[in-house]
């Protein structure tokens, strides 16, 4: 009927194809009488004949031929329809050569729109490979998790000689020049190319997942990165087994995963030694294993017998089942030898040979790929004898050849890769069972739980510290060492505190420091160990917040407090207050004095230190005398003081320095408890009892001053700092941290803590697989729908 159709449907092409054009959906025949729809398969290849424009009508035909035998063969249970498609689609190949005849004439009518690139995918291929495309789709999810590298998907590995073509022949493929090139072995590492076709996508890209570099569209840095990516091996290594992953997507190409190797060494020179020969050979045996696809790449100017890519995959896939043989370099062979080559008698394949022509004539370097297409297509069209039913030739027969062909193999993987999924999602359901019971656990949660817990704990110590708190640490101001004695240091801070300017700057930062030590603390509470970079954000937020409160609230204690400096009114009951804390801190001292001289009593011994202490007493007073003798001496003008220096020089220590050290403290004890009892009957005495007589009791006085000072003091900072710093703190905490985290830092933060991360890992795994198995099911269906055999479905 197709054929009927073609001979008299020529008249009626041009109208068919200009309501196909218009989009029609339906084409009505006058002869025989009939409407069919046209089919989507009859649209694209309609639009690929619109772009080969500078065909010639045998080359179309001779091009459709081969299209649809390749078709006929891999789809011949597909193509089951009522005849009426075949029709339309001979009608479209009728009309496409109508176009073809009148291209010119229709060229001046048609609108210029963009060209579909030669590479462009048809339709119906996009149904072919869609196991291929979902299940490079669940590696790629497969890869996000930790995975037990269940998933080993067929790839085709480009294996062959060095100059031999591959790189040519991989970017033929591809439609993009982004192999790294060179002399000095640019290719020393696998490269794990995936390609992901986007249909209806502008753009065409590549991207190495391992380092995160994000889209690249400039096919030049591509090139770049991987020539880095392999010069990186150090050239004593020479080759590393250790692959480099890229992704290329694009409109253009086919959904394919494929791995460039190292070229096979022919023959081993002092450059290229006999160890870097067998470690290629190594690496490449270890890839053509099983269920990879070997693409044996080999120059047509090269005899086959010498090809090492063949050898090994004879070794290893004796009948060729899953090897394509590529013979590069068509154009260096006369028509006859490469035609022999590809009838494969001497070597054969089953999967064949398909010779290509990579090379643009006159370039050195690989040129733009439509030009390289371009040339190969006609070259092939210019020598008849490619043009025969058993050969093939051309980069897009080798294109689909080895989408089929992977699609195959995938179908053939499918249910190992169930099997392997099912039981590790079976094997995580467990362990999540396990060890967390099933419970779930978010990293949105665990933020909210973790800034909840610092505002709970901040609230705490808010509560917890007020007035009395800042007073006691204002109280301890000026405590130079815990062993000074605190009359005497609060005597002198009342002192310093009225004639020092600055108080205010110092009672200030001191409850500022205090603060900060206690966020410090709050900070490096358990929940925020594993925090460190939180941790410091908050510790510099609040010092923020202090810095910014810290000049008013200084300024408000100075002044509040300078009126005092001039001028301190004491009224009775704070006079007799101040004297009664008065005799407390010097009844305080004078129990510590005591405390003290009797620790060292009866560490030294009582004689033994009564003993020293004697002799301290002689030796003082033998310095005394001493002193007055020299000075006398000095006056008197006979001889020099240094005369007498060393008079004692002689006289060896009786006693042990370190007791002598112990006698000096104890006397230093006794003196000083003889002067507390003596101030203490003076506070004690009827002339201490009131502020008139102040200079009779100055500790009081200056005391009643401290506690005056320390109150005011108190009071501004509370109101300038604490509430300030207790009303921000938490909204700030809220601003900075909660608010301002995006999806990724809340993961980031909370993969911080190893036993979250941990916990969310195994959540996302068991997520991940169950996604991934969900999609399995779909193909493993799909699978034993177009095969009509029911296959078993997996939970
Ligand atoms: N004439 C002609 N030259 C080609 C063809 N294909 C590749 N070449 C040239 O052969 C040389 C080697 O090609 P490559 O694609 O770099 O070969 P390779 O196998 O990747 O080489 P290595 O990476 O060095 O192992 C280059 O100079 C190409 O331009 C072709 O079909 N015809």
């Amino acid at each position: 009927m197709g054929s009927a159709l073609l001979t008299e449907g020529l008249s009626e092409a041009q109208r068919f194809l200009r309501l196909m054009e218009k989009g029609a959906d339906e084409l009505e025949f006058s002869i025989p009488e009939v409407r069919l729809r046209v089919p989507d398969a009859v649209k694209s290849l309609l639009a690929s004949f619109n772009t080969t424009e500078e065909h010639s009508t045998t080359h179309v035909i001779a091009e459709d031929r081969k299209a649809s035998s390749e078709n006929n063969q891999q789809n011949d249970n597909k193509n089951n329809n009522d005849g009426n498609e075949g029709a339309a689609a001979a009608a479209a190949a009728a009309a496409a050569v109508a176009v073809t005849l009148n291209k010119e004439e229709e060229e001046e009518k048609k609108p210029k729109k963009k060209k579909p690139s030669s590479h462009t995918i048809p339709t119906n291929d996009e149904q072919l490979m869609l196991l291929t495309k979902k299940l490079i789709e669940i590696r790629t999810i497969l890869l996000s998790i930790d995975h037990n590298e269940t998933l080993k998907l067929p790839s085709i590995v480009v294996v062959g000689s060095q100059s031999s073509g591959k790189s040519s022949v991989l970017e033929a493929i591809v439609g993009h020049e982004f192999l790294p090139k060179g002399n000095n072995m640019v290719t020393r590492r696998p490269i794990e190319l995936t390609l992901i076709h986007t249909p209806g996508e502008d753009e065409d890209y590549g991207e190495f997942p391992q380092l995160g570099l994000g889209k690249i569209h400039d096919f030049k840095k591509v090139q770049k990165t991987l020539f880095d990516l392999n010069m990186a091996v150090p050239e004593s290594e020479c080759v590393s087994d250790e692959p480099i992953e890229l992704r290329i997507y694009s409109a253009n190409v086919p959904d394919l995963t494929l791995i460039d190797l190292p070229g096979y060494i022919q023959i081993s020179n002092r450059n290229q030694p006999e160890m870097l020969k067998h470690k290629i050979e190594e690496l490449c045996d270890k890839y053509i294993r099983e269920p990879n696809i070997i693409l044996a790449v080999c120059a047509a100017n090269v005899d086959l017998a010498n090809s090492p890519a063949l050898r090994a995959s004879r070794r290893i896939d004796p009948l060729g089942m899953r090897t394509i043989g590529v013979i590069t370099k068509m154009d260096l062979v006369a028509p006859e030898v490469g035609v022999g080559i590809l009838r494969n008698s001497d070597y054969p394949l089953h999967l064949g040979y398909i010779g290509v022509v990579c090379r643009s004539p006159g370039d050195s370097l690989r040129t733009n790929s439509s030009a390289v297409i371009k040339h190969e297509q006609d070259f092939f069209h210019q020598h008849l004898m490619y043009n025969q039913r058993d050969i093939h030739v051309g980069t897009g027969t080798l294109r689909q050849k080895l989408m089929h062909v992977l699609e195959q193999s995938m179908g053939r993987s499918l249910y190992g890769i169930v099997d392997a999924v099912q039981l590790e999602l079976e094997e995580t359901r467990y362990q999540f069972k396990v060890q967390y019971n099933d419970r779930r656990v978010t990293a949105e949660s665990y933020v909210a739980e973790t800034i909840d817990s610092l505002k709970h704990n901040f609230k705490d110590f808010a509560g917890q510290f007020g007035k009395p708190q800042v007073r006691h640490e204002i109280a301890d101001l000026n405590k130079a060492s815990p062993d000074d004695f605190y009359w005497l240091y609060k005597v002198d801070l009342a002192a310093a505190a009225l004639t020092k300017s600055g108080i205010g700057r110092m009672t200030t930062q001191l409850v500022v420091d205090v603060l900060m030590n206690n966020m410090e603390r709050l900070t490096h509470a358990e929940q925020f160990q594993h925090h460190p970079d939180t941790q410091k954000q908050i510790m510099n937020f609040t010092s923020e917040i202090m810095r910014s409160k810290f000049l008013t609230t200084s300024d408000q204690v100075e002044n509040t407090i300078k009126p005092y400096k001039y001028e301190v009114e004491v009224t009775d009951s704070e006079w007799s207050e101040g004297v009664k804390r008065s005799i407390l801190l010097l009844e305080k001292e004078l129990a510590m004095c005591d405390q003290m001289a009797n620790n060292i009593k009866n560490a030294v011994g009582k004689s033994k230190l009564k003993a020293a202490i004697r002799h301290v007493l002689d030796a003082d007073r033998e310095d005394t005398r001493r002193q007055e003798r020299l000075q006398q001496l000095a006056k008197d003008g006979n001889g020099s003081s240094e005369d007498y220096i060393y008079e004692d020089d002689d006289v060896k220590p009786i006693y042990n320095p370190r007791l002598i050290e112990k006698a000096k403290e104890a006397l230093f004890l006794r003196d000083r408890a003889m002067i507390l009892k003596y101030r203490l009957a003076a506070l004690k005495s009827r002339q201490c009892k009131s502020a008139d007589n102040k200079q009779y009791c100055p500790e009081a006085f200056l005391n009643v001053i401290a506690e005056k000072l320390t109150y005011t003091a108190v009071m501004f900072i509370q109101v300038e700092l604490l509430n300030e710093f207790f009303f921000q703190f938490p909204r700030e905490v809220d601003d900075r941290l909660v608010y301002q985290m995006n999806r990724r830092q809340i993961q980031q933060f909370a993969k911080e803590n190893p036993p979250i991360a941990k916990h969310l890992a195994l959540m996302e795994r068991k997520t991940k697989l169950e996604e991934v198995m969900d999609k399995l099911n779909y193909l493993v269906k799909r699978q034993a729908d177009r095969q009509e055999k029911p296959k078993p479905t997996y939970a």
